[in-house]
This record gives C-alpha cells, sequence and structure tokens, in this order.
C-alpha cells in the first residue's frame, strides 16, 4: 500500500478546517479505478477527491475511459450546427421554449451581474425518452429537447453518444464524493436516480479588442449543479479559476483529461466544505474555441440539507434547505433571464 495510507485519516471537518484555498495549481486524478474491487484502493483515490474537493473545487480527471471517437462525433455535430446562419439556429431558440433548451445566441446570456452578456453561443439539451416521469413543476428543464435534424442530421445521435459516456462517468463520481464524505458510498444512489444532467455544446469565438473584464466568453460564475463534467478544447487556454487570493488560475487543456468542477447543490449539501469555485473563460487566442459542459445535479425533489458530518457547532448550517429543482429553477431564470 502507499505510504499515505498508513498515516491515521483526518476527520472530514478537521481536514476542511485546514484548507489551502489559495491553491495555484488544478489537481489531476487518475479515476481508472473509481470501481476497482478493493475497497483500499476506492478510498485511497476517495481521498485525492476529497482534498480536491475541499480545497480547490476544481480537478481534472484521467483515465476517464470516455472513447475518443465520441467526443470528436459531439464536437464536429456542434461545429457545424454553429456554422449555420443566425436565421436557421433562431429555429431552435431557447427563449421559444418553457424549459430552457436549444440555442442560445451570443450575448443572450449573462453569468456574472457585473458583465455586459457573454460572448459564446450554445446549444442546451437532457435526457432524452423521460419525459413522462420528470415532468411537473419540480423539474425546470424537463420536457422535450429540440434537435437541428433538418440541417446536422447527425446531431443528435453525436452528441447523445458522447452524453451517455458523461453521465457513466459521473455516476462512477458520485461514490468517491460519498467517500470523501464520510458517508457510505451508496449514498446518493437514491438521489440520482433520474441523472438529470443538462449538457450544452458551447462556441466562443475568438475575442479581440481591448480588454475589458465585463465582456468575456464567460462572466464569472459558480455551476449550479452538483458538478459539471467539462470538456475543453485541446490547446487553448481560456477557462480560468479563482483561488481564496482573488487570483486567475488557468486552467490549461491537458491532452487525454476532462475537468470536473463542483458547483453550488454540493456546496450546500455540504455546508461550503466541498467548493464551488468561481470561474470563467475568455478567448483571446483568436481561433474558434469549443467547450462541451456537463451538468450533473441530483433528481430535483431531492432536498439539499446539510449533510450531518459537515456540521459541527463550530460549522452551524449555512443554508436554507431547497429541494435541488427550485434552486435549479431559480438560477436558470436569473441568468437566462426568463
Ligand atoms: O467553456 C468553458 O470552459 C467553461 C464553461 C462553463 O463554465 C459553464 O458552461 O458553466
Ligand atoms: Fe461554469
Amino acid at each position: 500500500m502507499a505510504a499515505d495510507s498508513e498515516i491515521p485519516p483526518q476527520s472530514l471537518l478537521q481536514a476542511a478546517s485546514q484548507t489551502d484555498a489559495a491553491f495555484q495549481k488544478i489537481p489531476i486524478i487518475d479515476v481508472s479505478n473509481a470501481t476497482n474491487p478493493d475497497p483500499a484502493i476506492r478510498h485511497q483515490l476517495a481521498n485525492q477527491v476529497r482534498d480536491a474537493c475541499i480545497n480547490v473545487g476544481f480537478f481534472y480527471v484521467k483515465g476517464h475511459g470516455i472513447p475518443e471517437e465520441d467526443i470528436t462525433n459531439a464536437v464536429e455535430a456542434g461545429k457545424k450546427f454553429f456554422e449555420l446562419s443566425a436565421d436557421q439556429k433562431l429555429e431552435f431558440d431557447s427563449r421559444k421554449s418553457s424549459n430552457f433548451k436549444g440555442y442560445t445566441a451570443l450575448l443572450s446570456e449573462n453569468n456574472d451581474p457585473n458583465g455586459r452578456g457573454d460572448l459564446h453561443e450554445g446549444f442546451d439539451f437532457g435526457p432524452e425518452g423521460n419525459d413522462e416521469n420528470s415532468q411537473g413543476e419540480k423539474n425546470a428543464m424537463s420536457g422535450a429537447n429540440v434537435w437541428p435534424t433538418k440541417y446536422v442530421p447527425e446531431f443528435r445521435d453525436s452528441v447523445l453518444s458522447y452524453y451517455r459516456e458523461a453521465i457513466r462517468l459521473g455516476r462512477s463520481l458520485f461514490p468517491l464524493f460519498a467517500l470523501a464524505l464520510d458517508l457510505p458510498e451508496n449514498y446518493f444512489e437514491d438521489k440520482t436516480k433520474e441523472a438529470a444532467a443538462i449538457m450544452r455544446v458551447l462556441h466562443y469565438p475568438p475575442q479581440t479588442g481591448p480588454h475589458d473584464d465585463r465582456v468575456v466568453g464567460i462572466g464569472a460564475h459558480t455551476d449550479f449543479e452538483c458538478f459539471t463534467i467539462l470538456w475543453q478544447q485541446p490547446n487553448i487556454q481560456a477557462l480560468q479559476v479563482l483561488n481564496a487570493d482573488k487570483e486567475w488560475i488557468n486552467a490549461t487543456p491537458i491532452e487525454g483529461t476532462l475537468v470536473i468542477n463542483l458547483g453550488d447543490q454540493f456546496a450546500r449539501w455540504t455546508n461550503d466544505i466541498f467548493k464551488s469555485t468561481v470561474h470563467r473563460a475568455i478567448n483571446r487566442t483568436g481561433v474558434e474555441r469549443y467547450s462541451m459542459p456537463l451538468f450533473f445535479g441530483t433528481d430535483y425533489n431531492v432536498k439539499l440539507e446539510a449533510i450531518p458530518s459537515c456540521v459541527s457547532p463550530e460549522r452551524p448550517a449555512k443554508y436554507e434547505v431547497v429541494t435541488a429543482g427550485e434552486y435549479v429553477r431559480a438560477r436558470l431564470q436569473a441568468a437566462y433571464g426568463h
């Protein structure tokens, strides 16, 4: 066994009280052993995940098992869609949909209230085929997806193949997050039955002109859900993560990895022991950039209530209890203004 497994494990609250959120680097974690039959190996991996979650809120995963071909096909389909004319793309305008699905044009979103609109366009979709069991008040994005099949016939199959792979990866991470929180490995299983994950394909045109922190690809924000699985285009530096000293740390793409970042559902659930870290993206490279985030949340009827292992007399519960569905709906309405 590795030497660090001989160090007596620190309690979660103890570890959380000694965090170093002025991180300079984003850790890389090899998750190929996430489902290893040896519990000692899974625990060791969960310790790395804990460190990343309480100090940074971001980590790269390698050994994620998503075939390169699924990534390429999804990105290529996205590129073809964004190359359509503005009028063609607006046939799928998400403002026409009651559930935030479809196309969002440049500048129609504003993630940072101090910003002037985000310089990216996007296409949003969710799970297919579970409309019946996920309808209703509780689910802000339930209901049918829209697909640009008439212009890009392979779009739906290509992005959904990647989506399914990313969901598989996301499901394999929940037991690690549970162990990292001193919880039973299956803690999140009954809370993530629907895999209420929304995925986006994003396009950031290159930005030129004078530097203005209010005009960026995606303004400074935190994500809403438990965690995000982000593919970002290789060789393009755009994504930046804010540390506790208010320095922007580059999340440079690393070949063969995906970025995982925690969102506000996890921060609320863990009473801020898991960090939902502010980030933004600016594409000043002179070339087009594409990225694909998938936001993995809990089922929308789950109450986001501080987990007992994350609360103590020194660290009382900080957030009022809301359901995941109420929370996501409010945040989406604030970002998209509808
Ligand atoms: O494109 C990126 O690198 C970041 C996207 C992002 O932060 C988001 O969609 O929430
Ligand atoms: Fe984000």
